[in-house]
């Protein structure tokens, strides 16, 4: 076949093409596949030092990302300003530019390959765009001497077949990139949970605050005395309380918790105390109360600041003689019970103003255990992270993974709610996410997002205004709710949770739960 006749160049762009095709199958590195296409323009067809010019990762000007040709200094000088010269403004515009002769051509720049480095024919440049998702991002360029045999709309024809190709490529290396990022996070996290020693009572974090407070748990787990824990709301403190029941010689006896903020008053006392049959109106027959039903094991009475006084006494009685009285009875049953108490209150402060008996407070303060705010301790915030999501993902059927950056952010966030509220987070985070690796961009506008409805509830808690409800909590009342209450209650916290059918000491107690306290008294 005769070169120049046109069935030898229709052989020579079916070899190029099934080449580029074969180049694109053998799953090459990038730079290797694009290398071979610019190899071929050259080699096959005559267009000669080929580039792929990109936007620079660093920056927003475009450079050679990929050359034929050229050596590593003349790849290396080509950097364009957007806009700047014929390739700057093939990318801006979008459009393919052909200079038929590049010494007639002002704009041509020839930073990348000098002039004397050219053949002294006329020399045209062509340039088109490469896109990606229908945005250009690129532009592949190449020389052609002016005269020869070929058409130019040929030449063409073959470019833009290779620049979709090379659109492709960038395509596709794109995904593999993202998908490699989002299995390297994974494999982190997998590594992390590996390397967290498996969690003693399931409690995370090796933090010295909270492994002080572990040891301290340990340490008088074999002992009977009651054990005071403090800490702010959502710290661990029920966790702790069962770790301290696991760990003594009570653990295979009952666990019985009691939060004496939920309770209502009128029942309290029957029970954590039991009643006989005919007590009061409805009990109709006998019930031992919590104490007898804790009998052998322990005891966890949870927010024992909220105890009302008439209570507080009876609880000093049983502490002191082991014995508790069922209401409406005369018998005195014999306990053997393990008391743990929590608190987020300021106990001493209480009993200063009179709200809690200071013999009871001496009593329940042999052993104080203090647990750290999350805030305190935000190196413990990987390793709780790495756990809630986890379980969310496990819970959701989900693989939600957050980058290195984004648990930083977590970290150096305040927690007002502390572990708790981590935790409420990492589920909305693993139930809302719409992809599979967050990056901190990513977590600050969910964060600000999740923010808003807050804002917006508190501003349109006007008589009237719509009720939005922020959060998706378990509790029954939402923050913005408890809120809003209180602002039409004018602040006055009775008649606030009166609206909300609770017991002020239950809205004063799901008030501090939602973090708002401080701004909303
Ligand atoms: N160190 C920890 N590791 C893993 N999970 C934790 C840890 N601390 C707390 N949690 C989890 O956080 C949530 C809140 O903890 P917990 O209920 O024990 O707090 P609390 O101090 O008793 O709160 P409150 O005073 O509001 O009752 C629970 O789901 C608990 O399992």
């Amino acid at each position: 076949m005769k070169d120049g006749s046109s069935a030898h160049w229709r052989t020579q762009e079916m070899f190029l093409i099934q080449e580029v095709m074969s180049l694109i199958g053998k799953g090459l590195q990038l730079d290797q596949a694009v290398r071979g296409m610019l190899q071929l323009l050259s080699e096959i067809l005559g267009l000669n030092r080929g580039r792929v010019v990109l936007k620079a990762e660093d920056g927003d000007d475009h450079r050679i990302a990929h050359s034929y040709g050229l050596t590593s200094e003349e790849a290396a000088r080509g950097r364009y300003a957007p806009n700047e010269g014929i390739t700057g403004r093939v990318i801006a515009q979008g459009h393919m530019i052909i200079v038929q002769n590049i010494d007639a051509e002002p704009s041509f720049l020839a930073r990348a390959v000098e002039r004397s480095r050219l053949p002294p024919d006329i020399v045209s440049f062509i340039a088109l765009p490469i896109r990606v998702d229908h945005r250009t991002v690129g532009a592949l360029a190449c020389h052609r001497i002016r005269h020869r045999e070929r058409s130019l709309s040929d030449d063409v024809t073959i470019l833009r077949i290779v620049a979709t190709m090379v659109s492709q490529l960038l395509t596709l290396n794109a995904r593999v990139e993202q998908r490699t990022r989002a299995l390297e996070e994974h494999n982190g996290m997998l590594a992390r949970a590996l390397r967290t020693k498996p969690a003693r009572y399931g409690i995370i974090g090796s933090s010295p605050a909270l492994l002080r407070a572990l040891a301290q748990i340990e340490r008088v787990a074999d002992a009977g005395a009651s054990v005071l824990l403090l800490g702010e709301s959502g710290t661990g403190k029920e966790l702790f309380a069962r770790a301290l029941h696991l760990a003594s010689p009570r653990r295979d006896k009952p666990f019985i918790k009691v939060n004496c903020a939920a309770i209502p008053d009128s029942l309290f006392e029957s029970e954590l105390f039991g009643h006989e049959k005919g007590a009061f109106t409805g009990a109709v027959e006998a019930r031992a109360g919590w104490f007898e039903q804790a009998s052998g094991g322990t005891i966890f009475l949870d927010e024992i600041g909220e105890l009302p006084a008439n209570l507080q006494t009876k609880l000093l009685r049983t502490l002191q003689e082991s014995t508790v009285v069922r209401l409406g009875g005369k018998r005195e049953i014999r306990i053997d019970m393990r008391l743990v108490a929590a608190t987020n209150r300021d106990l001493g402060q209480e009993v200063a103003r009179g709200a809690f008996r200071e013999d009871l407070y001496y009593r329940l303060n042999v052993i104080p255990i203090e647990l750290p705010p999350l805030a305190a301790r935000p190196g413990d915030i990987p390793d709780l992270v790495a756990h809630f999501l986890a379980r969310a993902n496990q819970d959701n059927q989900r693989n939600v993974n957050l980058t290195a950056g984004a648990v930083r952010l977590l970290a150096r966030r305040p927690w007002p709610g502390n572990i708790r509220e981590l935790a409420n987070l990492i589920e909305r985070l693993v139930l809302l996410a719409g992809k599979a690796v967050l990056d901190e961009n990513d977590l600050a506008a969910f964060l600000s997002d999740q923010a808003m409805p807050v804002i917006r509830a508190h501003r349109l808690a006007e008589p009237g205004g719509p009720v939005v409800r922020p959060y998706l909590r378990s509790d029954s009342h939402g923050p913005a709710e408890l809120h809003e209450a209180l602002h039409r209650a004018g602040g006055n916290k009775a008649r606030a949770a009166q609206r909300l059918g609770l017991t002020e000491r239950q809205f004063a107690y799901r008030l501090r739960k939602s973090g708002l306290e401080r701004r909303a008294s």
